[in-house]
């Protein structure tokens, strides 16, 4: 089907001292897995809120499945039946049972009775791993259980479409995977979602289509093809790149080695690098910079090393790129370099150029 299922005209949402929503106008039609991105504060999460009248607009007005829902005479609850909402935060009721949270609105608001409603919310529960939880209370379950179970009580309302406000944001990241799994069943069942995520190879695999949301505004409107490899426009073009390459420069012994660590781990867990490409991207770190580059840097400054970290999709590859200035010097240049040899056996290619006193040090993992 061909309709759109939302239609939003020239949607503005002020308030005090910022204006979230500048003028956002489109169309969602049916069966349409939107994932919206973009950097901190750009009215992703505005644009959700508006959509499910959890925020009134400022102005502009919005048409979900017929219904002109920025209508002040428009039936709030009937609109939110059509549409369910995720949130980062579970938002599930602790004085309740799992199978209880899951069946309430379904007693209430669909009119089912409470033996329909609780075997509709078991099928549920079952259907992603969480029936034999049915009888515990939400602390009683880990956040990406609690999460998951959030969505079934969301999906048991039988809504047209869905609303995801940053489902993973507030969970280790050991349970992403598994609420990712879950949506992305969705999807495949032809669900109409929305899905506000910094979760970007999800949002690239799962997606129809993807809003790059910056300032305001949807900046640039497009298939994650489009988006992730060939973004249109030059705001896109910047925050891909960033998400592609972890950059640090004016590496020196004062650098917070351990915290650069951990960045390393969440940017190789992002682009979906394997653990041991992790262990072996830190072990670079550990024994080309700290125990070559930095040593033999002298005054390191004037080295001015820097690092680029990339992944390339098309070999599978995390690609470390160390430049520096001065006298030629490859890390591991020595042949009976001991931790040479070790890096060596642990990555795909290693090499090393000099130019013009600038070096590159660059290993394929
Ligand atoms: N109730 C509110 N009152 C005042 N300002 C608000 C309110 N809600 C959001 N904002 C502001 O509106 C701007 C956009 O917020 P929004 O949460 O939509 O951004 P976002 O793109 O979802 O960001 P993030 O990715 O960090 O969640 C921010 O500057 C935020 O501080």
């Amino acid at each position: 089907m061909n309709t759109s299922i939302i239609s939003i005209r020239h949607l503005c949402k002020e308030y005090l001292n910022v204006t979230p929503l500048k003028d956002v106008s489109v169309e969602i039609k049916k069966g349409e897995v939107i994932s919206i991105i973009g950097p901190s504060g750009t009215g992703k999460s505005t644009l959700l809120r508006c959509i499910n009248l959890l925020e009134t607009p400022t102005k502009g007005e919005i048409v979900v499945d017929g219904v002109v829902t920025t209508d002040k005479k428009c039936k709030v609850n009937l609109v939110r039946q059509k549409m369910g909402m995720v949130f980062q935060s579970f938002n599930l009721f602790a004085h309740k049972t799992i199978i209880e949270n899951i069946m309430m609105g379904q007693v209430d608001l669909l009119g089912r009775s409470r033996q329909e409603a609780y075997d509709r919310g078991m099928e549920l529960l079952r259907n992603i791993g969480l029936a034999d939880k049915a009888f515990s209370y939400p602390d009683e379950l880990s956040g990406g259980q609690k999460q998951r179970a959030a969505i079934a009580r969301t999906v048991a309302m039988e809504p047209e479409i869905i609303l995801f406000d940053e489902p993973t944001s507030a969970l280790d990241p050991t349970m992403v995977g598994e609420v990712l799994s879950v949506i992305r069943g969705l999807a495949g069942q032809g669900m109409t979602m929305m899905i506000v995520t910094h979760e970007m190879k999800f949002a690239r695999d799962v997606s129809t289509r993807i809003f790059y949301m910056d300032q305001g505004e949807i900046y640039e409107d497009g298939t994650p093809e489009q988006i992730f490899e060939n973004p249109k426009r030059e705001r896109t073009r910047i925050f891909i790149r960033q998400l592609k390459v972890l950059h640090v420069e004016k590496i020196s012994r004062d650098f917070d080695f351990p915290a650069f660590m951990t960045r390393l781990e969440e940017f190789g867990r992002k682009q979906q690098f394997s653990q041991r490409q992790i262990y072996a991207m830190q072990l670079v770190v550990e024994e080309a910079l700290m125990q070559k580059l930095l040593p033999a840097a002298g005054e390191a400054e004037k080295r001015d090393i820097s690092l680029d970290v990339e992944y390339s999709e098309r070999d599978n590859l995390a690609q470390m790129r160390f430049s520096y200035h001065g006298p030629s010097f490859h890390p591991f240049g020595d042949e009976e370099d001991l931790s040479g040899r070790m890096i060596k056996g642990m990555s795909k290619e290693m090499e090393h150029k000099f130019a013009d006193g600038m070096n590159q040090f660059i290993i394929n993992i």
